[in-house]
């Protein structure tokens, strides 16, 4: 029997608490309430600290370890404190822990980065020497392969905190997801889309997946209806790719696929994280075809690269 959420026993949506992921929550709520015909008070939104939230002082790389965005929520959603939980992809671990799965993607964002700064309108217009606030490792591994000559710093916290340190001068130019500006009404912000064929973006970037427990069938049937298979499709090919490279928080990687005349794309990039090379390529099939596609552009990027590319100079 399929148990539909009721006022008297709201279905817990589990999230972060940042502006961003408040959001991406709340979209989540609409959609199911719109798809059930259901009441907003029908669902219960549940903010869960996690590990990265909490440590906010240090280069993420030095805290180190996968899931560092996700582990106590999908604690939560193990212990059954939780129902459902809302993540971006791009901050997904490829495996989910036992017993729990996500099988429900929203209809993607904007997928670019945008280049935000108060004083520039693009990176070919930094001087050079220019300070450039990310902590990204892609982010920064790619700026600096096409502009070894600009300075990096780390750049952590939340896209109000970034911002605040961009008007403060800390950096003259920083980094944020479009997604994110999209999603959070602040597309006014000074930024210009950056085009994938010059930054290619996380894998995953702009996607949100919902989790949930494998048996619990109630809310597979509840989010059934929100699902955008070509969403899917697209972060099948991006995740295989990374799953294959065993995309570490160490390791620079990019990736991207798209839907043309029914065609799927896959464009993917490897780093070292200095930039001093990059080795990228691509692959085109069926939208059945994506996981394969990922796994094999993976392995030619890898066999290019040989032993070693990505030890630390
Ligand atoms: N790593 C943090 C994070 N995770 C998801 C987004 C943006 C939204 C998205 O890509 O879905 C961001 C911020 C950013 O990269 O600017």
């Amino acid at each position: 029997m399929t148990r539909m959420p009721d006022p008297t026993r709201p279905l817990k949506i589990g999230t972060r608490g940042s502006m961003l992921a408040l959001a991406q929550a709340h979209e989540t709520r609409d959609r199911l309430a719109a798809a059930h015909g259901l009441p907003p008070e029908a669902f219960e939104i549940v903010v869960i600290k996690t590990t990265g939230d909490r440590i906010t002082d240090r280069p993420l790389k030095e805290i180190g370890g996968k899931g560092l965005f996700t582990r106590e929520i999908e604690d939560a959603l193990v212990s059954g404190d939780i129902d459902i939980a809302v993540h971006s992809m791009k901050d997904m671990p490829t495996l989910q822990p036992t017993g729990l799965l996500i099988d429900c993607l929203l209809p993607r964002e904007d997928v670019r980065d945008a280049f935000v700064s108060p004083i520039h309108a693009s990176i070919a217009e930094l001087p050079a020497g220019a300070v450039v606030g990310s902590s990204s490792l892609r982010r920064r591994a790619q700026l600096a392969h096409r502009r070894p000559d600009l300075q990096l710093v780390e750049f952590r916290g939340n896209v109000q905190t970034r911002l605040r340190k961009l008007e403060e001068g800390v950096a003259t130019a920083s980094f944020l997801a479009m997604a994110g500006l999209s999603r959070l009404d602040m597309l006014h912000v000074a930024r210009s889309p950056i085009d994938p064929a010059e930054m290619l973006p996380a894998v995953a970037q702009g996607a949100i997946g919902i989790e949930r427990r494998a048996h619990d069938d109630s809310a597979a049937a509840l989010l059934a209806p929100i699902h955008h298979q070509p969403t899917g499709d697209r972060i099948a090919a991006e995740r295989a790719f990374l799953t294959r490279l065993d995309g570490s928080c160490q390791t620079p990687i990019a990736g991207l696929a798209e839907i043309r005349d029914g065609t799927l794309l896959l464009r993917g990039e490897i780093l070292r994280p200095d930039g001093s090379a990059a080795i990228s390529g691509h692959r085109e099939g069926t939208l059945q075809d994506g996981p394969q596609m990922g796994a094999d552009l993976a392995e030619e990027l890898l066999g290019r690269a040989g032993a070693g590319f990505f030890d630390h100079l």
